[in-house]
C-alpha cells in the first residue's frame, strides 16, 4: 500500500517502482500542482540528521540545475527516515519503450519465427539464473539463438550474494571487486514476451527517433558534465521521452548521493547497474564523464544491435568481458545497421576513457555527421 501522504505531497498512484525506490504521482498541497515524488529505499536504517543535512545539500545542488533535457528536481526531504525527492512529472515513456512502441506498431509476436537473428524479450534481468540448465522462458533448451534480452528491463544490480550461493568463492576474480559488495535490488516485474524481427531495428522511422533521442541525451550530458558532475548510472529506463519527443535524463544525483566516491554505499553496495557499467566504474577508480559516455554507448549498441554488448549469465562473467575482452562487430549483429551509428558506439564502449570520445559535445558531432 502506498503512503497517503510524504511531506507537503498527497500520494495519487504508483508509477513504478526500481532499485532505488518506489515512484509516485503526487500532488503538491501547496500549490496543487502535480510531481513525480520518489521514495528512495536506502536499504538501511533510517537517516540520521547528518545525512539528512547531505541529502539537503546535495539536491541543493540539483535544483539549480536547469535544461530542457535534464528533469527537474523541485525539493528533497526525509519521510519516515526514508529520503523523497519531489520531480517534474513527464507524460511519456521511458526510452526502451519509446523505441519498443515501433515494434509493436510493426509486429504481431509470433513465438515460433526465432530464428538465429530474431529477438527474444524475456523477464529476465541482465543474468540468466545460475543453478538448473540454461533455459529459454517458456522452459525449453536454448536453441543457441542470441539472448537479446536488450528489450527486457535491466536490473540496477544484481544480488552478488546469490550467486555465491552454493558457497563458490570467485572473488578473486577481479581486480579491486568484492563481489559481495554489490546491491541488492528486487528483478523487475515480468513482462510479456513478443519477437520483434531484427530488420525492424533499422526502420527509418525508430532510427530517426533514436538519433533524435541520442542527440538530446548528448546534450543533456554536455550540460551536467560541464556542471562538473556524473550521472553514474545512465541506463534507457534513466531517460525518459515525452509526449513531444522531448528527452528527460532521469535520477541524475542518486547515485552520487547513495555511495562515495568509488560507488560503494555505506552498506558496501556497488552502485550502478552493471550492464551499463564503465570499466573504471566497474574497478571503483575515480570517475569522470568519459564513464557516462561508455554507458551511452552501451545504449546506443542495444538499441542498434537488439544485444547488449557483453552478455552474461553472471555479473563475474558480464565484468571478466567488459574488462578483458572486445565485443562483437555490431555490424555482424545487424548487417544493415547504420554504420556511422555503430562506429560511435564502438568507440564510445573503449576500454580506456582515453580511446573513448572525450567528451558529449563530440558525441554529438559524430552522430549528426
Ligand atoms: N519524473 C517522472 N515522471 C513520470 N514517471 C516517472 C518519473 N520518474 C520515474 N518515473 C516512472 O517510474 C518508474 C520507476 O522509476 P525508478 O527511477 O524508480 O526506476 P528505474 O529507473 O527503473 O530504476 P532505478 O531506480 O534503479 O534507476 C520509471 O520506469 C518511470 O516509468
Amino acid at each position: 500500500m502506498p503512503p497517503k501522504a510524504i511531506g507537503p505531497y498527497r500520494v495519487l498512484e504508483t508509477l513504478g517502482s526500481g532499485g532505488a525506490g518506489t515512484v509516485y504521482r503526487a500532488l503538491d498541497r501547496r500549490s496543487n500542482d502535480e510531481v513525480a515524488l520518489k521514495l528512495l529505499s536506502t536499504g538501511g536504517p533510517s537517516l540520521d540528521d547528518r545525512a539528512a543535512r547531505r541529502l539537503a545539500r546535495e539536491f541543493e545542488t540539483l535544483a539549480d540545475l536547469s535544461h530542457p533535457n535534464v528533469v527537474k528536481v523541485f525539493e528533497a526531504g526525509i519521510h519516515a527516515g526514508q529520503p523523497y525527492l519531489a520531480m517534474e512529472l513527464i507524460e511519456g515513456l521511458t526510452l526502451r519503450h519509446y523505441l519498443d512502441v515501433s515494434f509493436n506498431d510493426l509486429h504481431t509476436p509470433t513465438p515460433s519465427s526465432r530464428g538465429p537473428f530474431s529477438l527474444r524479450r524475456t523477464a529476465d534481468d541482465d543474468f540468466g539464473s545460475e543453478d538448473g540448465p540454461d533455459e529459454d522462458d517458456d522452459g525449453s533448451e536454448d536453441d543457441g539463438t542470441f539472448d537479446l534480452n536488450a528489450f527486457a528491463e535491466e536490473a540496477p544490480s544484481e544480488d552478488l550474494a546469490s550467486f555465491h550461493g552454493a558457497g563458490e568463492d570467485d572473488s578473486d576474480g577481479l581486480p579491486g571487486v568484492d563481489p559481495r559488495r554489490a546491491g541488492v535490488r528486487a528483478p523487475p516485474p515480468s513482462r510479456t514476451p513478443a519477437t520483434p524481427k531484427l530488420a525492424d531495428l533499422n526502420r527509418p522511422e525508430r532510427m530517426g527517433k533514436l538519433k533524435d533521442a541520442m542527440l538530446q541525451v548528448c546534450e543533456a550530458l554536455a550540460y551536467i558534465h560541464g556542471h562538473g558532475l556524473v550521472h553514474r548510472d545512465l541506463k534507457p529506463s534513466n531517460i525518459m521521452v515525452d509526449d513531444d519527443r522531448q528527452v528527460r535524463l532521469m535520477d541524475f544525483g542518486l547515485a552520487k548521493f547513495l555511495a562515495d566516491d568509488a560507488g560503494i554505499t555505506a552498506d558496501g553496495k556497488l552502485v550502478g547497474t552493471y550492464r551499463y557499467m564503465a570499466p573504471e566504474q566497474i574497478l571503483g577508480e575515480p570517475l569522470d564523464g568519459r564513464a557516462d559516455l561508455y554507458s551511452l554507448g552501451v545504449i546506443l549498441y542495444e538499441l542498434l544491435s537488439g544485444r547488449p554488448p557483453f552478455d552474461a549469465k553472471t555479473p563475474h562473467e558480464l565484468w571478466r568481458q567488459v574488462l578483458e575482452t572486445e565485443p562483437p562487430p555490431l555490424l555482424a549483429l545487424n548487417l544493415h545497421g547504420d554504420p556511422q551509428l555503430a562506429r560511435v558506439a564502438h568507440r564510445l564502449i573503449r576500454k580506456e576513457p582515453d580511446d573513448r570520445f572525450q567528451t558529449a559535445e563530440e558525441v554529438y558531432e559524430a552522430l549528426s555527421e
